[in-house]
């Protein structure tokens, strides 16, 4: 039987509405703690080299209150000095590197491991030295696993954004195609001993058919999730998803 998916609230997209008036409200922390009240198994929070929306402040106080409910943070990063000191500092649980570019609107790609070996592998060498469990933000491409795997990475987070929108889309063809490129490099890196993990774009629609894929052992979801609490409040929002997660597993064939 397969084990439960976990599940990881990103709390970025509260801070960018926030900062958009840059008072203090509302606030990733008590989304954070809310989320974890509701039964999230962790809190991902990215700190981008500009500070658009988590600042440092954030993510201090959110290792704080994940630490009180013994739960994972998963700190998004840059592959920058800056940030792997930081992540040296902070000891997250886990440091997901992921691809950075100041004028993109959100995280527009994976990360490309194959092209940068030394300096991802390097990064991947001090926090798998530092317990600190580092995971790659990359493509469902077999050259991206096949270095990630390389550089020993210990987890693989696949980037779902093009799957999620081409299902918005309705784009079939290029949703199917994206699902089985998806189904393959999971099952790639499971066969390399890498865990592998999934985020971007995921909605209520889409998460069964991520959810399904056997060996996923967690998602990553913020942005989806913090629109739907205006709607219908956070700790609603976390319960169907879950629910959503928990009757895919092995129901799409
Ligand atoms: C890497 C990733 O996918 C997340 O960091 C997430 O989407 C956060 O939002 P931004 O891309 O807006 O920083
Ligand atoms: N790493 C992906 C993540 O944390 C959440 O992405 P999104 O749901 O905010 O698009």
């Amino acid at each position: 039987m397969r084990e439960r998916i976990r599940l990881g609230l990103n709390v970025d997209h509260v801070a960018t509405v926030r900062n958009a008036r840059g008072g203090h409200a509302p606030d990733p922390i008590r989304a954070a703690r809310l989320a974890l009240q509701a039964g999230v198994d962790g809190i991902t929070a990215h700190l981008r080299e500009d500070r658009r929306h988590i600042v440092d402040k954030d993510v201090w106080v959110i290792k704080e209150v994940c630490d009180t409910f013994g739960k994972p943070l998963n700190f998004e990063m840059a592959v920058t000095d800056e940030m792997v000191s930081m992540a040296l500092k902070l000891k997250p649980h886990a440091a997901c590197l992921v691809p950075e570019r100041r004028q993109e609107r959100t995280t527009e790609g994976g990360l490309d491991v194959a092209g940068q070996i030394d300096n991802i592998g390097e990064a991947v060498r001090l926090f798998n030295k530092a317990g600190i469990r580092a995971s790659l933000f990359i493509a469902a491409d077999p050259a991206q696993v096949a270095a990630a795997a390389k550089v020993q990475a210990p987890v693989i987070e696949f980037h779902t954004g093009a799957l999620c929108d081409a299902f918005r889309d309705q784009e079939r063809v290029s949703f199917d195609s994206e699902l089985k490129r998806l189904q393959i490099a999971v099952a790639q890196a499971h066969e390399l001993g890498v865990e592998v993990h999934a985020g971007h774009g995921i909605d209520y629609e889409t998460v069964p058919f991520i959810a399904n894929i056997p060996h996923v052992r967690e998602l990553n979801i913020g942005h989806f999730l913090i629109g739907e609490a205006i709607f219908i409040g956070l700790e609603a929002a976390v319960a169907k998803m879950r629910d959503l997660m928990d009757g895919a597993v092995g129901s799409l064939g």
